[in-house]
């Protein structure tokens, strides 16, 4: 909590996949377990790339989380596993609906510090729910960048390749995955299909 107020307040971290969100995420909460900070962590179920109860990084890192709801529908269940922790993580918004939001309000107004990472676009490069409400609401927003696998530049967008071609406009949202079906690229070089 605040040193003088006492209260609470949310951090987002967010940008494309492959910008070290949850790398950034885990070195938030290393420091906070070196000042002996109790520390709560939550993944949605969607996302079981790096084992159930782990979040992990592109490059193997990963940390101890809990599972929360049945396709990151439940983020209030956050509340109720709380057990005194005042540093609370959250990794992979982008699976939650927009109840996080609300959930995340009340954690920072019951004087958490509340850590939240997400990709903030769709493989369309539109805004990716609830991440634009959490980061107008938030205290602290960092938008990191990866490297466009096209041309080298700073990468924004989230490109889709289904079987190494452009995703269609109209595929679903949600595609859990990593290298096999997307990459990093920056504006000029995101294609998508709307053929
Ligand atoms: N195109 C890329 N740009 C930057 N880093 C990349 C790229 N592809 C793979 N990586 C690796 O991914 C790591 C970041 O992983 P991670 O923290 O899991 O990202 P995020 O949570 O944002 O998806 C980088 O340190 C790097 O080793
Ligand atoms: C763009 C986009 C992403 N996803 C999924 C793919 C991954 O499982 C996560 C993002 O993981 P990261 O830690 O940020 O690398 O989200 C999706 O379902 N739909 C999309 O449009
Ligand atoms: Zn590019």
């Amino acid at each position: 909590m605040h040193a003088i107020t006492g209260s609470g307040w949310i951090e987002v971290i967010s940008g494309s996949m492959f910008s070290g969100k949850t790398e950034e995420l885990l070195r938030r909460l290393r420091r906070a377990e070196i000042a002996g900070q109790e520390i709560a962590v939550f993944t949605p179920a969607l996302d079981d790339r790096y084992g159930e109860t782990t979040i992990g990084t592109h490059n193997g890192r990963s940390w101890e989380a809990s599972v929360v709801g049945n396709e990151g529908e439940r983020p209030w269940d956050i509340l109720d596993d709380l057990n005194g922790e005042m540093v609370v993580a959250i990794d992979e918004a982008n699976f939650f609906s927009d109840a996080l939001v609300d959930a995340c309000q009340a954690l920072a107004e019951d004087d958490r510090r509340v850590i939240v990472s997400g990709t903030d676009q769709t493989y369309r490069g539109e805004p990716f729910d609830p991440l634009p409400d959490l980061m107008a609401v938030a205290e602290y927003v960092d938008k990191l960048q990866a490297i466009c696998a096209v041309c080298g530049e700073p990468a924004t967008r989230n490109q889709r390749l289904i079987e190494g071609e452009p995703a269609h406009a109209d595929d679903p949202t949600i595609l859990v995955g990593a290298e096999e079906s997307y990459q990093a690229r920056c504006r000029s070089c995101h294609v998508l299909r709307r053929d």
